[in-house]
């Protein structure tokens, strides 16, 4: 178990040192250093200085000005990557997933203030407020530039209803806006609980007054309001962008504020930020039917404190075994850290370890032919939601002796794929009648039979309770011995004197019988690895029918 720097166990992940790297409420490294965990706190760090550093960290936090490329996640060993805010495509989600490292983030700290700045900035938008402000600044009173539209009686869409959609929906309705939207993932009667009118994405662009976008940037959404959306607007709509740059194709916008088409647009967001650099993008901000901030939706006291204070407290959670919540690239790990599931973890971690080395061909504790698929059931009310989260704990442990590569809970799957067989998980209640609340079973099928390992959690250490057909206590750690022998008297006495002349020193021993009672399973477990002439030793020993060692460190 590590201990943080306060004297603290972490019985979770192991955090010891967080880079953050950009702005964030100074609340959030309180939060971290109390738990004991260092932080170096940066306001902005250069890509290539990044990819240097970064390998002395556990945890990086990040906000919407880092990018965490697949580089910079080889470059590191990050356990965690936290996003003190929402959208996460500034993070390279799949290279995180392969490289073993969750990806946590603050959904719902920055709603409200995201919410707000969207109306403000419709508002502004439809009264030229930011226009006007700047002629009166520059010595000019111009009231006919500045006539507007009122909000009351008109149409907004609203493209992604998810939290932030549904708190400006909310808003708009104060004003008397017809509120109507698109969400592929939600149904006509749950938005009518929000008063919003749900369709389908072309009725929502020819029914608006106004358009505003709160979903993800992602493949799909990536030009969602370009050249063809434009098309089937209404003449002189306007537009809101308080979500992502990239979502509206800012050449087609452009040309739509060109041919009157859009009569307005508020952008908070741009395909590259910081804008300057990208022509198309500096001619939208300096056009005049265009009103911007930089990237302001979250940028309020009270969203930074909430953000803040949530990513540390995360990340003190996943350190102490807590659920992982806001885990983007592993939601099914919510859980596999607490103190209740982790024994299981480690004991299917264990069961793979033990499938790895009786791979290929190893009669004696598993087939001689070929495997054809493995399937792993979490049986009982406690672990029955967890297979998914077992057979990649499973595969963890059977990865760890066939592969290079750090595996571990979040990228075991990845390295799977290579594997030339199937495994499956099942979780089911538990009907066997065996004395334990919950057993995890682990079978190994070949062309002709069929082995299985059982084991369960005793006062939080993994046992191994059946072998086939054997029924045993065994502890799958360290170094061990497997035997199985006649039932004839002085077998074990014999196999204690080889391991002592090879300076095998036991410190545990489990036996059990099959069914029939003939023929004995005996587990050793020894401080050493054991040697080949130890094994052909007690191999040679009159009785002894087969001989294994495992290494489960
Ligand atoms: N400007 C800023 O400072 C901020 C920007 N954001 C942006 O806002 C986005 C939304 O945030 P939340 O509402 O909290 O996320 P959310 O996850 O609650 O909602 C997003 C919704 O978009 C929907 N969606 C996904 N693909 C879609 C598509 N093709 N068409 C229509 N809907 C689609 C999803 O089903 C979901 O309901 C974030 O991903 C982030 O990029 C968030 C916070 C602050
Ligand atoms: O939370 C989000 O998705 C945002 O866009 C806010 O970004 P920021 O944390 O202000 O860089």
């Amino acid at each position: 178990m590590a201990v943080a720097t306060n004297g603290e166990p972490q019985q979770g992940m192991e955090v010891r040192k967080v880079l953050i790297s950009d702005p964030i409420n100074p609340l959030c490294v309180k939060i971290l250093n109390d738990a004991g965990i260092e932080v170096d706190a940066r306001d902005k760090v250069p890509m290539d200085e990044l990819v240097k550093i970064i390998s002395d960290y556990d945890a990086l936090i990040v906000r919407s000005g880092t990018t965490v490329t697949a580089e910079v996640l080889a470059a590191g060993n990050l356990k965690i990557v936290g996003r003190a805010g929402t959208g996460v495509d500034n993070i390279d989600l799949d290279a995180a997933t392969k490289a073993g490292t969750i990806v946590l983030n603050t959904p719902g700290g920055n709603t409200v203030s995201a919410a707000e700045h969207t109306c403000a900035m419709l508002q502004s938008l439809c009264r030229f407020i930011p226009q006007s402000n700047e002629k009166l600044r520059a010595g000019k009173f111009d009231r006919k530039g500045g006539m507007g539209v009122e909000l009351h009686g008109k149409t907004i869409g609203i493209i992604g209803l998810g939290r932030i959609g549904r708190e400006v929906a909310k808003r708009m309705q104060a004003f008397d806006v017809k509120t109507i939207g698109y969400d592929p993932i939600m149904p006509k009667n749950v938005a009518a609980k929000f008063n919003i009118e749900a369709m389908d994405l072309d009725a929502v662009f020819a029914q608006s007054d106004f358009l505003t976008i709160h979903t993800p940037l992602t493949p799909q959404t990536k030009g969602l309001l370009g050249e063809d959306a434009f098309k089937k607007c209404k003449k002189g709509f306007r537009v809101v962008n308080c979500a992502r740059g990239g979502i509206i194709d800012e050449e087609a916008l452009l040309i739509a504020l060109n041919d009157g088409v859009c009569a307005g647009a508020a952008l908070d967001v741009f395909q590259e930020e910081p804008p300057m650099d990208s022509p198309i993008s500096s001619k939208l901000i300096a056009h005049p039917l265009v009103i911007a901030t930089p990237h302001l939706g979250a940028s309020t006291k009270d969203a930074q404190v909430k953000v803040a204070v949530e990513i540390a407290e995360s990340i003190v959670r996943a350190t102490r075994g807590g659920a992982l919540v806001g885990a983007v690239n592993a939601p099914k790990l919510v859980n596999a850290f607490s103190p209740e599931i982790k024994p299981y973890v480690a004991l299917a971690t264990k069961m793979g370890l033990i499938v790895s080395q009786v791979l290929g061909g190893d009669a004696f504790l598993a087939t001689n032919s070929t495997i054809q698929s493995i399937s792993l059931f979490a049986k009982g009310d406690l672990i029955k939601d967890m297979a998914d989260v077992l057979k990649n704990a499973l595969l963890t442990g059977l990865m760890s002796k066939l592969s290079d590569d750090p595996v571990n809970l979040i990228n075991a799957h990845h390295y799977a794929k290579d594997l030339d067989f199937q495994i499956n998980a099942t979780g089911t209640d538990k009907i066997d009648d065996l004395p334990y609340k919950n057993v995890l079973s682990v079978s190994i099928d070949s062309a002709d039979s069929t082995h299985t390992y059982e084991g369960v959690v005793v006062a939080g250490a993994p046992h191994l309770i059946t072998i086939n057909n054997f029924e045993i206590g065994a502890k799958p750690n360290g170094h061990v011995l497997f035997y199985s022998n006649y039932n004839t008297p002085g077998v074990l006495g014999k196999v204690a004197g080889v391991c002592g002349a090879h300076n095998l020193n036991i410190f545990d021993f489990n036996m059990g019988e099959e069914n029939n009672k003939k023929v004995h399973m005996s587990v050793l477990n020894v401080e050493s690895p054991v040697t080949q002439e130890a094994l052909k030793d007690i191999q040679a020993i009159d009785g002894v029918l087969g001989v294994r060692y495992l290494d489960l460190e």
